[in-house]
Formats: structure tokens, C-alpha cells, sequence
């Protein structure tokens, strides 16, 4: 099985896409947790990157696919993924998409966590990682809201997109998940 997870910034993405990944046991990708390896790492893209995270903006799509590259081709031989983090521009799934048709192996499933932004604003403050920053957040709320539209209206044309309501407990949210991909 190979599923996206969307949502806006703070919606619970790799919490969910990890807690699917475990009950379908494939391997959970996470681009930002990805990203941020490297930027700890200092490798020449982790140097390149890392003023980029810590503003919220985002990174180039050649270097997000190729963080994306092996590890996705390794994960699609091994039986499959949810990858959350990526697509997050209409150009990034386009991209993302002709690559896997081309490995045949094509999303079969986008889930989209909807979270009210004041719901993912008051979380990501809690949460204080090194980009939770007020200023910062508010602006990786802005690259959601005008980037984030086209990426759900492209998986919804091609019929793959399933909104799943991404407020309450985690247990909650995380059998809804499960439910929807086990209804698609
Ligand atoms: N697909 C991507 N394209 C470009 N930049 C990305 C992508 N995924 C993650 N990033 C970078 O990593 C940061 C953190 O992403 P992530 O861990 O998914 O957290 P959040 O969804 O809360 O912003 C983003 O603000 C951005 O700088």
C-alpha cells in the first residue's frame, strides 16, 4: 500500500502517517523528519537547507525528491509506505507522480487531516520545536494555505483524496484514518 498524508503544518501528519504505517507495517517516510537529519548531520545539503527550515520555507523540490529518492524506491520494493511532508506544491506532486508512475508504482491513496488553523496555531506553540516559533509558524500556515489547495485538488481529480476530520484524541483520529483507507 502507498498512501500520502496531507494536512496543514501541525495537523498530525507524521503522527498519523506513522501510527498507519505501523498498522499496515510499511515504512513511514517523513520528509521533514528527513530534512532535518541532514541539517543535524551538516552534509552539503543540510548546510544548504538549513536556513530554509528554520524560516518555514520550502525547499527546492529537486532537493526534496532527492532526499526522497532512494529512500522511496528502497520502501517500494519492500511492500510499500505513507510518506507524509510531500507533496506540498502543485509542482512537487506532478513531479512526485511522474516519478512514480515511472517506478509503477503509483499513490494509491492521499489522506487530508483537517485541522481549523487556530486548532494547528495553538499546537504548534505547545510543540516548540526549533520551528515553532510564532512568526514562523504563521508563516508555514501562510505556505499551506497557498500552496496546499492545488496539491488536494490535484488527488482529488484523479479520485484519491479522502478528508478525514483530524480533531480529537489521537486514538480517535487515528482509527478514522485507518477506516478511510480500509473504506478506499
Ligand atoms: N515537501 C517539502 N518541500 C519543501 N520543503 C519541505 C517539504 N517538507 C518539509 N519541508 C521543510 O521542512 C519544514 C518542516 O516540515 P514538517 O516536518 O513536515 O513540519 P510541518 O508540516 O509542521 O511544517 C517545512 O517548514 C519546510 O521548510
Amino acid at each position: 500500500m502507498r498512501v500520502v498524508m496531507l494536512g496543514p503544518p501541525g495537523s498530525g501528519k507524521s503522527t498519523h502517517a506513522r501510527l498507519l504505517a505501523e498498522h499496515l507495517t510499511v515504512i513511514h517516510l517523513s520528509v521533514g523528519a528527513a530534512l532535518r537529519d541532514e541539517v543535524a548531520k551538516q552534509s552539503p545539503l543540510g548546510e544548504r537547507i538549513e536556513a530554509t527550515v528554520a524560516a518555514g520555507e520550502l525547499v527546492d523540490t529537486a532537493d526534496v525528491l532527492a532526499i526522497l529518492e532512494t529512500r522511496l524506491v528502497g520502501a517500494t520494493g519492500s511492500g510499500g509506505w505513507v510518506l507524509d511532508g510531500a507533496p506540498r506544491t502543485l509542482t512537487q506532486a506532478e513531479a512526485l507522480d511522474d516519478w512514480l508512475d515511472d517506478l509503477e508504482a503509483p499513490v494509491e491513496c492521499v489522506i487530508a487531516l483537517d485541522v481549523p488553523d487556530s486548532e494547528v496555531r495553538s499546537r504548534l506553540l505547545q510543540r516548540g520545536r526549533a520551528d515553532d516559533k510564532p512568526d514562523v509558524i504563521a508563516h508555514r500556515i501562510q505556505v499551506w494555505q497557498h500552496d496546499g489547495g492545488a496539491v488536494l485538488t490535484w488527488y482529488e481529480t484523479k479520485r484519491r483524496l479522502v478528508r478525514v476530520d483530524g480533531v480529537g484524541d489521537v486514538a480517535d483520529v487515528a482509527r478514522r484514518v485507518i477506516a478511510a483507507v480500509e473504506r478506499f
